[in-house]
Formats: C-alpha cells, sequence, structure tokens
C-alpha cells in the first residue's frame, strides 16, 4: 500500500493551467519537502490532494480513490479559513473533537503544551506565528495515513522553529507519511527522506534526500537551487 499515489493529474483555474501531467508515490512512513517558488502550485496541489480543489486525473490515499473518503485518510488544516476571529482555542478544538472521529485530544494536549498555545485565546488575537503553530497541533492530532502542512514556519521565529523541526519526527506516527511546504529548505533538510520539486506546472524531481547528496555530492538546498541555474540536469 502506497500512502499517496497521484495519476495524471491537471488542473486549471480561470482557464489557466496550473498543473499538468503530475505524477506521484509517496510510500508509508517518509517525511518529504514539497519545494518550489512562489506560485508554483504546492498548495494547490495540497488542495487537489485532499479534495477541495477539482482537478482532472487519479488522487489515492491508502487505497482509497473516492475524494470524500479520501478526506478522511489526509490530515490538512487549510489556513484555518471558517473559523470566526472571536473563537477561542479550545472552541476549535472542541469543533476539531467533533468533526474528526480520528482527533487524539491527549495528543493535541501534548503539542499544544508543547508549542506554548493558551486554550483561552481568540484566534483573531493571534500572532502570525502562533496561528501556524496552532495549525501544526490541530492537523498533526488527527490519527491519519497522510499530513500536509503548507509552510508551516514561516511567520515562526528562529529558535521555535528549529525546536518544531527537530520535534516534528516525534509528533508524526511511525507510519504516517508528512508532505512539507517550505521555502526554508537548508532548516528542514536533516529531517526530509525525500524531496519533490514543483516547476513549470508540475513535479520535475521526486528524490531520496540520502540519494541527491551520493548521486549529486550535494547538500539538498544547493541541489534545488541548482534546478534554477541550470547547474544539474535531471530527467525525471
Ligand atoms: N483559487 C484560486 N484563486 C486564484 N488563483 C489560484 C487559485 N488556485 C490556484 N491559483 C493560482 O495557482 C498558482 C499556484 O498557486 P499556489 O498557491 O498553489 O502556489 P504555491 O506554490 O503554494 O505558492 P507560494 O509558495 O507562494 O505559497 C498561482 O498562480 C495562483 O494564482
Amino acid at each position: 500500500m502506497t500512502a499517496l499515489t497521484i495519476k495524471d493529474l491537471r488542473y486549471k483555474h480561470n482557464q489557466r493551467l496550473i498543473l499538468q501531467n503530475v505524477q506521484l508515490t509517496l510510500e508509508p512512513g517518509k517525511i518529504v519537502g514539497l519545494l518550489g517558488e512562489n506560485g508554483a502550485g504546492k498548495t494547490t496541489l495540497m488542495r487537489l490532494i485532499t479534495g477541495s480543489a477539482k482537478g482532472q486525473g487519479t488522487i489515492t490515499i491508502n487505497d482509497t480513490t473516492n475524494a470524500v473518503a479520501r478526506k478522511q485518510q489526509v490530515s490538512f488544516t487549510d489556513h484555518l479559513t471558517g473559523f470566526s476571529a472571536g473563537m477561542k482555542l479550545h472552541q476549535i478544538e472542541q469543533f476539531y473533537q467533533l468533526v474528526y472521529p480520528d482527533f487524539d485530544q491527549q495528543r493535541y494536549q501534548e503539542l499544544a503544551a508543547f508549542l506554548e498555545l493558551n486554550a483561552q485565546q481568540k484566534l483573531g488575537e493571534l500572532s502570525k506565528g502562533t496561528r501556524e503553530k496552532l495549525i501544526i497541533a490541530l492537523t498533526l492530532s488527527r490519527k491519519v495515513a497522510l499530513y500536509l502542512l503548507d509552510e508551516p514556519f514561516s511567520g515562526i521565529d528562529s529558535m521555535s522553529r528549529k525546536k518544531i523541526i527537530n520535534s516534528i519526527i516525534k509528533w508524526t506516527p511511525a507510519n504516517a507519511t508528512l508532505l512539507i511546504s517550505d521555502h526554508y529548505v537548508t532548516e528542514i533538510a536533516p529531517i526530509l527522506d525525500e524531496i519533490v520539486v514543483v516547476k513549470d506546472q508540475t513535479i520535475v524531481v521526486h528524490q531520496g534526500a540520502d540519494a541527491i547528496r551520493d548521486e549529486h555530492g550535494m547538500e539538498l538546498e544547493d541541489y534545488y537551487e541548482s534546478l534554477y541555474t541550470g547547474g544539474v540536469t535531471d530527467d525525471k
């Protein structure tokens, strides 16, 4: 069984082609970096995986292809849209408990403590970084096959970021796969098993982190940069 299989995915928005010919297979138990420039289509790909955006092609999570059933297998908190600014964090937690049978309250409490979230604070009062911490806590508190984190660290200060990155393996269940988009490749590089690069409307690279280091003799960030400067040709 694979954690995620995408075949021949194509997505248009307002007549504009955003993604095409996307093929991807992710095995269970991997931490995968989803890389790409601004506007490359990383968030769109995550929305297509969860079924909140509709494209052409087949997406299978844990053997489930049907879009409704698939939603139960993947955890993604899309910018907390749908929650009003006046909602307190404990109310959002209660909502998750109600809506997701796989929501693990104890895990949420542990994550909330680790991330220093205040249950009495209102969503609208949160700083950008604290909001991102809440998204991380909510997303990782479900028990699913696939977790998606979309640029989870962009507003978080560097000390907290290091602390969270170092612990993310601990918070991801052993057989689950975590797809994490980020611009700070250097920081997340030590925890990545694989990278996926979205460029020119498709996935141009899907390779193991160790294979990149071995084959190209480069650190992930240098390899990633080389894709834009023409330093490495990759036929994949
Ligand atoms: N619902 C939508 N409304 C407007 N534009 C959209 C929508 N969905 C996708 N797009 C367009 O699709 C392209 C990909 O956007 P997306 O947000 O997926 O990129 P990204 O790789 O996540 O970028 P970033 O790193 O800046 O977050 C952009 O050009 C964006 O304008």
